[in-house]
């Protein structure tokens, strides 16, 4: 078992990382809420998988609990789904005492977050992530929000939750293809990360099996280097922004795909791409581009899309949050452990990226 402690300015939480530990939901929430109404957030794939666990634990803790569950996929994660939400909770009747409790991958909790963060400025808020991706990313941190227009993550808020609580044997149920999808981000904070343990453990991993293997040390790594990048700078004025590495092209590429790209996989990309691009100018190490093409692919993420080439691209990355002043802060890698940020001008960026349309 681990816990990893933040300590924000206005806010401290833990992380509970343990297998096992849904089990034992109702002790660890009622250490930090007393009983109330709790509105379970999940959606079509996960609540048949776990949400009766979470209810039994919850009750049985005293609360009263509401479950509303949501088609999965993030299709869902848009101001109509939050509606919804708002509804039952005014139908309810939740007062500021009462909470949201997130039981679900990146989506639910992104969405959940928000519903919790807006519903009467503010309610009580728990992340209970199951995939690997929400476990080693999403659920920490505060980021909220859902996709609006053309636009990923556009409309949100920063809200950090009371709890995280992770059982990594919720993974089980987890199709390969997210577990795979979840694992990109830690290659992503891998490369990031200034600590010399964290890359050799992405050496290890040479196939999905591998990575539901190494589940525990690798949540932990990546919980343990978020969390220190986010007490250091909460809501992104600077160094958080090297959380975003990959996610400039990553997030444009996803949105193009239309659903047929997941998160990760999108990051995957965009982290390789970008990194060429890079390369090409002398910034990034030609090896590390290499390293890091190696790792993400042995575990049969995609690298390149036809997508990249599609020049409207450069215009979804003005959506981008890192746009600042008409400049761009692109994330790229001077050395694994070392990410740096280039600012480019939005009216630069197809010829910044020229490279990739060609
Ligand atoms: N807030 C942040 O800091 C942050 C960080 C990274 C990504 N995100 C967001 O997270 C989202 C991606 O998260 P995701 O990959 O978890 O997507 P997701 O929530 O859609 O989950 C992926 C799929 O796995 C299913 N699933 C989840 N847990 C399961 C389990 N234990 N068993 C069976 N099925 C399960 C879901 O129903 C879904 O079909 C994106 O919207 C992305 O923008 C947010
Ligand atoms: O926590 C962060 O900060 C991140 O950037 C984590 C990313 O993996 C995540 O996808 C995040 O939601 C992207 O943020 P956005 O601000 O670009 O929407
Ligand atoms: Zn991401």
């Amino acid at each position: 078992m681990s816990a990893i402690n933040l300590a924000l300015p206005d806010k401290k939480y833990r992380v509970e990382i343990e297998r096992g530990t849904l089990q034992n939901l109702g002790p660890l929430v009622k250490e930090v809420w007393t009983p109330q109404k709790v509105l379970l957030v999940s959606d079509t794939n996960v609540a048949p998988h776990y949400s009766q666990t979470v209810i039994d634990q919850l009750t049985a803790a005293g609360f009263q609990v509401t479950l509303a569950t949501f088609p999965a996929g993030e299709a869902s994660k848009n101001l109509a789904t939050v509606q919804k939400l708002y509804q039952t909770l005014v139908t309810q009747q939740f007062s500021r005492s009462d909470g949201v409790l997130a039981l679900g991958g990146g989506v639910v909790g992104d969405l959940a977050g928000f519903v919790a963060a807006t519903y009467m400025r503010g309610i009580h808020f728990i992340q209970v992530p199951t995939s690997l991706l929400a476990q080693v990313d999403s659920s920490v941190g505060g980021k909220t929000g859902v996709d609006f227009g053309t636009g990923k993550n556009l409309v949100g808020a920063f809200y950090q939750p009371d709890l995280v609580v992770i059982d990594p044997d919720t993974l089980t149920t987890l199709s390969q293809r997210y577990l795979v999808e979840g694992y990109a981000e830690i290659v992503k904070m891998a490369a990031i990360a200034n600590d010399q343990t964290f890359w050799p453990l992405i050496e290890k991993i040479h196939n999905p099996g591998n990575i539901q293997t190494e589940a525990q040390a690798l949540i932990e790594h990546s919980v343990a280097f978020k969390a220190a990048v986010v007490m250091q700078d909460e809501k992104e004025g600077g160094l958080r922004q090297i959380l975003n590495f990959g996610h400039t092209l990553g997030h444009a590429i996803e949105l193009k795909a239309n659903g047929q790209l997941a998160h990760g996989e999108a990051v995957s990309i965009g982290m390789v791409q970008l990194s060429r691009v890079f390369a090409v100018k002398g910034l990034t190490p030609e090896p590390v581009v290499a390293a890091l093409t190696q790792q993400l692919q042995a575990v049969g993420l995609p690298i390149n899309s036809p997508l990249i080439h599609d020049a409207e691209i450069f215009e979804q990355l003005k959506l981008d949050k890192k746009n600042r002043n008409g400049k761009l802060n692109l994330v790229y890698l001077k050395a694994f452990g070392q990410p740096e940020i280039l600012p480019v001008a939005t009216d630069k960026l197809a010829e910044f990226f020229a490279m990739l349309v060609e």
